[in-house]
């Protein structure tokens, strides 16, 4: 298991994407959905917040709500929805620091644990830079729990531009990305994607509980 309190660098900022148009929940804001009678972003917060020292969220419906919790709220200034990678674009632009921590709102699982893992990956100063981003991989890779550098705007960009959003396709094309093998997540990464899967999150979240 990481240290968390180890892990902890100076100087990172945090975002949770919350801000899809959530057609699998029939239109809903996934972040604002409850999940054991608390919001689906107010776990993402818990996670993220032990981590970085200016964590956003990314939203584009219902800031008056999100603004709550005291935190920024960044939309995408995009026409329509066009992905998390609008999303991660906007929290790169309004970031204070060099390094983004990302995190979706739809993994109540997700610990600070194994999101320090990437932190942990950043220790050393040759990694810190060489790199553009550290990901997961646990099923596959994990581009929405990460690390991203600034200098991953204009590649963000100039996608964006050119149409070309599918965040997997150009991660996999580069080569200045780090992937780390997930540690202790067994149930980290499950998302909520619709109903049921909110419903068998529910009933992990209970037998978790129990079992403590
Ligand atoms: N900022 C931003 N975040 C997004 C956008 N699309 C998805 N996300 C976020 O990315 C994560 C994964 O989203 P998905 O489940 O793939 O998409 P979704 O729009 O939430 O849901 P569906 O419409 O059912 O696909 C969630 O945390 C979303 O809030 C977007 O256009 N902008």
């Amino acid at each position: 298991m990481v240290d968390v309190n180890s892990s902890l660098m100076s100087g990172l900022s945090g975002l949770i994407l919350a801000g899809g148009e959530g057609r699998r929940m029939a239109g809903r804001d996934k972040g604002l959905i409850s999940l054991a009678q608390k919001p689906l972003v107010e776990y993402a917060i818990e996670c993220m917040a032990p981590l970085v020292d200016d964590l956003s969220i990314s939203c584009n419906r219902n800031r008056e709500l999100y603004q709550d919790y005291q935190l920024a709220c960044i939309s995408d200034e995009l026409e329509n929805y066009q992905g998390p990678m609008a999303g991660l674009a906007a929290g790169l632009r309004h970031a204070k620091h060099d390094w983004l921590l990302v995190m979706p709102c739809d993994t109540p699982l997700m610990t600070s644990h194994v999101m320090a893992q990437l932190l942990d990956c950043l220790k050393t100063e040759k990694t810190r830079n060489s790199l553009q981003a550290i990901l997961f991989s646990h099923q596959g890779l994990q581009p929405l729990h990460g690390l991203y550098h600034k200098s991953m705007l204009p590649i963000f960009e100039q996608c964006l531009a050119e149409n070309k959003n599918a965040l997997q396709r150009l991660l996999r094309s580069m080569d200045s990305i780090h992937i780390h093998q997930a540690l202790d997540a067994e149930l980290s990464f499950n998302n909520a994607n619709d109903p049921e899967e909110l419903h068998t999150i529910e009933c992990l979240l209970a037998d978790n509980e129990h079992n403590v």
